[in-house]
């Protein structure tokens, strides 16, 4: 069998307290998770069980405190330079253009400027956003600028892409915008895509699999489901499929006292 894209294998995080450095608080607990090659898998849960650091993980930008990251086979021990990233803040340098922020990373990698230009100018093209190039961040709307975040992921052509939350702050109508360009570019290029949301509609609308974490701590897996909705799909309208129901009433059987065991967490934890 070919190299998942990535493999996370029995993944520990334990923090220690910054205030007390005798409190620890594991996160995530023995967290063994893979994605294939071209894969798109969705990763929810309860809030504060561990998402966002196992992507980290991936990233490459948090060492596990035991457990093992494979990137297409190979053990990870620094940054994943084989994944871009896009997060739920915006990555845009405020200084440049949005023309000069999707080049920003071609430039930081030796691309010859001309070459940077050109390839950046047709990342902004695919993105709707051709005729935006000489604009700076304050000057787009948070759909724009959420484009823009996509070209600088997408322009480097990283073979797996690691998503945060990426349109959780856009409202309904751009958000389903974005998830279905998303899923047009990932499907004319299939690269493995590990994509961290709280909302579950968008997971299964998205996804090949999706996996459903405990609350923590020492959250893990507790489900994995794959989503076999055919493609291509539009997110709006695959969610009245009578089968997006019942993949959603059987993932929500497991995530449901998840979730208010996470609040409940939270609570105690804020307490
Ligand atoms: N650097 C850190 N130091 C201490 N605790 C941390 C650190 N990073 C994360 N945590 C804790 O680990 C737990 C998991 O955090 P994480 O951000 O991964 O959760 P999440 O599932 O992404 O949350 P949300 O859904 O709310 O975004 C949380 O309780 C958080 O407070």
């Amino acid at each position: 069998m070919a190299d998942a894209a990535i493999e996370l294998q029995d993944i520990t995080c334990t923090f220690v307290s910054a205030d007390a450095p005798a409190q620890r608080y594991t996160a995530v607990q023995d967290v063994t998770l893979t994605v294939g090659a071209g894969e798109f898998v969705s990763v929810v849960g309860p809030t504060g069980c561990g998402k966002s650091t196992l992507l980290n993980v991936a990233a490459g930008l948090l060492a596990p405190s035991r457990g093992t990251v494979r990137v297409f086979g190979q053990v990870l021990t620094g940054l994943n330079t084989r994944a871009g990233y896009m997060f739920q803040a915006d990555s845009l340098m405020p200084w440049r253009t949005a023309l000069g922020n999707v080049m920003a990373g071609l430039e930081f990698r030796g691309v010859p400027p001309a070459e940077a230009r050109t390839r950046a100018q047709e990342w902004l093209r695919r993105v709707g956003l051709g005729d935006f190039g000489d604009r700076y961040p304050h000057q787009m709307s948070g759909g724009m600028r959420k484009r823009t975040s996509l070209a600088q992921t997408l322009v480097l052509d990283p073979d797996i892409i690691l998503m945060d939350e990426p349109f959780s702050a856009l409202d309904i109508q751009t958000r389903q915008l974005m998830e279905n360009e998303l899923l047009a570019l990932w499907s004319a290029k299939r690269k493995a895509v590990l994509f961290i949301t709280h909302d579950l509609d968008e997971a299964i609308a998205m996804s090949d699999r999706v996996v459903v974490m405990s609350a923590g701590p020492a959250a893990r897996p507790i489900g994995a489901f794959t989503i076999d909705l055919p493609r291509p799909r539009d997110v709006a309208e695959v969610k009245m499929a009578p089968r997006f129901l019942q993949l959603h009433a059987a993932i929500w059987a497991v995530l449901r006292d998840e979730v208010l065991k996470g609040y409940r967490q939270q609570w105690q934890r804020a307490a």
